[in-house]
């Protein structure tokens, strides 16, 4: 039995799909169309991805790709652990600007589901961290996007000091959220 528990902003939402454990370790149907079916959640997804963080504090964010490749993710961990983090984009929404997050490791096997019109990002909490995620649009390198991941204006508040954040110079180059016209609508 999988869990869906929606969180402060409702549309993200934290899903515990079931570990059946023994004496050889665990099985788990980490994604079942079916479970996303009964919960409501109408989502074909098109590609699954995978990065590794080698260090502790490596932020990969806050990005989304634009209409009319605008994504979903649904974001687990294999290795190691992140504080995964949702950012609501969506103009006229009651929690714009707004962010959520969960700490997902691969021991607690948890997933968050950020929806579309959210920015994503993530901070890793070990090394050698290895995160998959499924999302439901393809990548689109002219409609990649992103906010700045310390935009003071989110106030998000990463568990890692700024000084021993590794970032990449893509998303060191990101704008804030007021100096940029976001495409989505609520
Ligand atoms: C995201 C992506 C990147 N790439 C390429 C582009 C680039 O050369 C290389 C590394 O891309 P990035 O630096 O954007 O990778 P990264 O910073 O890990 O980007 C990811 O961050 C997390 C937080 C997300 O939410 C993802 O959607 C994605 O934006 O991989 C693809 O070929 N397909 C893809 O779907």
């Amino acid at each position: 039995m999988t869990t869906f528990t929606r969180l402060a902003i409702p549309d993200v939402i934290l899903i515990q799909p079931a570990r059946f454990g023994d004496e050889r370790g665990y099985f788990c149907e980490t994604y079942a169309k079916r479970a996303f079916d009964e919960a409501g959640i109408d989502l074909v997804f098109v590609q699954d991805n995978e990065s590794l963080s080698r260090q502790v504090g490596v932020v990969r964010g806050l990005h989304f790709q634009t209409p009319a490749f605008s994504q979903a993710k649904l974001v687990r961990v294999l290795r190691g652990a992140i504080f995964d983090v949702a950012v609501d984009l969506r103009k006229g929404s009651p929690s714009f600007g707004r962010w959520v997050a969960a700490t997902l490791t691969a021991a607690n096997g948890e997933q968050l589901l950020v929806p579309h019109g959210f920015a994503h990002g993530f901070c890793t909490l070990e090394a050698e961290t290895l995160v998959a995620y499924k999302v439901d649009a393809p990548y689109s390198r002219p409609n990649d996007a992103g906010i700045l991941w310390s935009d003071p204006d989110l106030a998000i508040d990463w568990p890692v000091a700024a000084a021993d954040v590794v970032l990449s110079d893509k998303d060191r180059a990101l704008p804030r959220l007021r100096d940029f016209d976001t495409p989505f609508v609520l």
